[in-house]
């Protein structure tokens, strides 16, 4: 396995830039997951992982090999020769193959012995847990079992690295739960790096070492699923990744070492912040309180059950947020909240809030 490094990677389609200057490294036996609103360039950059497109600037390597660099065109690397494996949303599976041969098919383009290929598909096989349909023909397996023989094809060429594109698009959501663990299991067995694309957030958040947020042909963050939740570094992710609400701050200080006392929704609140230079709150539903001591008066809009609790809207001030409540609320209903923490951040969009004097002494 190896490491993966975008250098100031960009690609343009008849002047519409698709990609702009992405700069990331995906760490050896790292799982990274693509994630982003249609359009955002998740895709191009994978088809240019693999090969299928040359970067219009900047460049790519794996395990230290450059595979494309945009300033050498001759130094492109052809798909076939980047020893990376590729798994699509529509399982590419030949239909009068079975199982075992439709696995065994990439080692016999590649001319490797019988008694080789024998071993290599048998292990394949069990890493994925296909070994009881070794014979069956792919009309004959759920959905479910044929993306995991495009799994167990992809493996078995010992890739320096699995591209994803989408792979759990075309299953029922029980199934795709069951696969989110198949594949989770596949890379702490195999150590792969991987690379996958997903417009499902919780899919992301799920299966992902880290999380690269696109938009518009840029990574907007890229770190772990919980840094992502409680850190967002502005708006467009707070409000794309995880439930909840994002609200202006109108004024700002330094409260304590951790802390950052805001004003917003006319009160002020204490706030989690990487400093004082702040914009946006980000409230998620856990930072929302429904307490009768609560200085925020807020009406009910909506209620929903979620299973274990009710999921509120809650109308406050021109915002809405969101909270769990262990009991039914009637929409219309009023409640009182405090809120708890929330994430203060400066959006990349908007210039940091005047200081809260005040604050800076309490
Ligand atoms: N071959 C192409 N020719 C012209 N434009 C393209 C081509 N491929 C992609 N694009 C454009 O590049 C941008 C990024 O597309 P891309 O397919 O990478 O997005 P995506 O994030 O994968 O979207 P989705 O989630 O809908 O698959 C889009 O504006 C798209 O229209």
């Amino acid at each position: 396995m190896a490491e993966l490094t975008f250098s100031g990677l960009s690609k343009t389609f008849n002047g519409a830039p698709a990609l702009r200057g992405i700069d990331a490294t995906i760490g050896s036996g790292e799982f990274v997951a693509l994630l982003g609103p249609s359009g955002c360039g998740k895709t191009t950059l994978l088809r240019l992982t693999a090969g299928f497109e040359a970067p219009t600037g900047g460049s790519l390597s794996l395990g230290g090999r450059v595979l494309a660099d945009a300033t050498r065109p001759r130094a492109f690397v052809t798909p076939e020769e980047r020893n990376i494996g590729i798994v699509f949303q529509s399982y590419a599976l030949w239909p009068h193959m079975s199982v075992a041969r439709n696995i065994a098919y990439p080692l016999e383009v590649r001319k490797v012995p019988r008694a080789e290929r024998e071993l290599r598909v048998a292990a394949a096989m069990a890493v994925t847990g296909l070994t009881p349909y070794a014979h069956r023909a792919p009309a004959e397996l759920s959905g479910g079992q044929r993306q995991r023989v495009a799994l167990a094809r992809c493996l078995v060429a010992d890739p320096q690295a699995v591209l994803l594109d989408e792979p759990l698009a075309n299953l029922d959501l029980a199934l795709r739960a069951a696969m989110q663990e198949a594949f989770a299991a596949f890379h702490r067995r195999t150590g792969a790096t991987m690379l996958y694309v997903t417009h499902d957030q919780s899919e992301a958040l799920a299966l992902a070492d880290r999380v690269a947020v696109m938009k518009e042909g840029v990574i907007r963050q890229f770190d772990a699923p919980e840094v992502l939740y409680s850190r967002p570094c502005d708006s467009f992710v707070a409000g794309f990744v995880g439930d909840g609400a994002v609200v202006c701050v109108s004024r700002a200080g330094l409260f304590n070492a951790d802390m950052i006392r805001v004003e917003a929704m006319g009160q002020q609140i204490l706030a989690r912040a990487a400093g004082p230079q702040v914009s946006h709150l980000c409230i998620r539903p856990e930072d929302v309180q429904i307490t009768p001591e609560g200085p925020i008066s807020a009406r009910v809009s909506s209620c929903t059950y979620t299973g274990g609790a009710f999921r509120l809207g809650l109308e406050t001030e021109g915002e809405t947020l969101i909270a769990r409540s262990a009991t039914r609320a009637r929409p219309g209903e009023t409640l009182r909240l405090a809120l708890r923490s929330p994430w203060a951040f400066r959006d990349t969009q908007s210039p940091a809030v005047l200081p809260l004097r005040e604050a800076q002494h309490a």
